[in-house]
């Protein structure tokens, strides 16, 4: 099948059945003939992603019934094409030639001419893209507009242009493997260019990588993780001979960071997701570390852990996701407003449950990948209004003392949106 007709397919599974682009796009570049391919299917997705309100618009324009039933693919061919012609080099005349082939391949034969009818027409017409509403203009959903509006009066478009960035590629150095500078040396000596960032392991890259093409990475010298991320262990501040919980560990890359850091420490990986649960251990092996793995409920930990109370927990609490917009696109069309306050009350009865397992005068990291004051400032206001043995610990990078934890904004040094509050537990 052509690439076209994939590419249409995976972004029918995140808009028709709620999938992560995530897991629909792999899937489909299982059948794709060659790595180039598989390559310009992901630039496809990830761009009608960034772009759906105007491309849905210019498509819906040009079509005098919307596609229905099991026509529905149509469309998201439609929008295939209509990304080609907005915003690739690809010759317009294979762009659309392409894109009607991959309606046969997808078993529409009738309606090729109709396909490439519309794409002839939007490319004939060279109309710029609507920007007539809000969402039009900043390819976002209104709710989320209006959220970042009254969280981030002076900054709310410049989050949404970061959030439409391409991110840039982040290592984290294996501190047990070498110090930072070697490994550094190591990736000029392949020309590799990157700098070294803010927290003490991280490597940004001047341009995204192959893994198979860094130095060593197979053997463990290093691994792929956001800046922002790399902050939870460093905040955590692991120690030998403690004992630590990641309650929300999957896919296990801050388990293994905090580790690195303190090898000697007995880490307990728990998450509710079996098959999440499995790249835990796989990083563990690659990483050739160790930690007890466990399927488990972060908001019941008397169900499956008998031992005594935890030196430190790192609550990496599920969340909206709404800082790593810039790396997933699609989280724009997969979260609905009526979310965060759920998310918001999961977020607070692991976090109740969490403490109560915390040893005193132990220290809980509490970390989202969110932007959203409900999910961050506020939980954590909450928390401290209902917990008494609770004391909030300021972290030296955010900006103000007074600020109740550090919010990192996307695109901030870099990095992705995240926030990180530090409590400590009265003794
Ligand atoms: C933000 S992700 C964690 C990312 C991970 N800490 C890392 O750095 O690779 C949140 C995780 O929480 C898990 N989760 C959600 N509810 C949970 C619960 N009640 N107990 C344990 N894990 C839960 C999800 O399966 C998901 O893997």
């Amino acid at each position: 099948m052509n690439l076209r007709a994939l590419a249409a397919k995976a972004i029918f599974d995140v808009l028709e059945k709620g999938m992560s682009l995530s897991v629909a796009l792999p899937e489909q570049q299982q059948h794709a003939v060659s790595s180039k391919d598989k390559a310009l299917m992901a630039e496809i997705c990830y761009g009608v992603m960034r772009q759906l309100p105007q491309l849905d618009k210019c498509i819906s324009d040009c079509l005098t019934k919307p596609f229905k039933g099991k026509q529905r693919i149509l469309h998201q061919l439609l929008l295939v094409g209509c990304y080609q012609l907005y915003f690739t080099r690809i010759p317009a005349h294979a762009a659309i030639s392409e894109t009607a082939e991959a309606c046969r391949q997808l078993r529409f034969d009738g309606l090729v001419k109709v396909v490439n009818g519309v794409l002839r027409n939007i490319q004939r017409s060279e109309k710029p893209l609507n920007t007539d509403s809000d969402t039009l203009r900043y390819n976002t959903p209104a709710w989320f507009i209006k959220r970042l509006q009254q969280a981030y009066p002076k900054d709310w478009q410049q989050i949404i242009e970061q959030s439409h960035q391409r991110p840039p590629m982040w290592l984290r150095n294996n501190q047990l493997s070498q110090t930072r500078d070697s490994y550094l040396a190591l990736l000029a000596e392949q020309q590799i260019n990157a700098k070294a960032g803010n927290s003490p392991n991280a490597i940004l890259l001047d341009s995204a990588k192959d893994v198979a093409a860094l130095p060593g990475f197979m053997q463990g010298t290093a691994s792929v993780q956001d800046g922002a991320a790399q902050w939870a262990a460093t905040l955590l501040a692991p120690q030998n001979g403690e004992l630590i919980l990641d309650a929300c560990a999957a896919p296990g890359g801050k388990t293994c960071h905090i580790i690195e850091q303190a090898p000697l420490a007995e880490v307990v990986a728990v998450d509710f997701d079996e098959k999440r649960l499995a790249r835990v251990q796989q990083n563990l092996d690659r990483l050739n570390l160790k930690a007890q793995v466990i399927h488990g409920d972060a908001a019941n930990i008397d169900a499956w852990w008998q031992g005594a109370k935890f030196d430190r927990i790192l609550l990496d609490a599920p969340c909206s996701a709404t800082g790593v917009i810039r790396r997933h696109p699609d989280i724009k069309w997969l979260r609905k407003n009526n979310d965060i306050a759920e998310l918001a009350q999961l977020q607070r009865q692991i976090f109740d449950h969490c403490w109560q397992w915390l040893k005193p005068g132990g220290t809980l990291l509490y970390a989202t990948c969110s932007i959203l004051p409900e999910e961050n400032r506020q939980q954590i206001e909450a928390f401290l209004a209902r917990t008494p043995d609770a004391q909030l610990v300021p972290i030296s990078q955010q900006m103000n003392e007074q600020d109740i934890g550090w919010q990192i904004l996307p695109g901030q040094d870099n990095m992705d949106g995240f926030y990180y509050a530090r409590l400590v537990k009265a003794q």
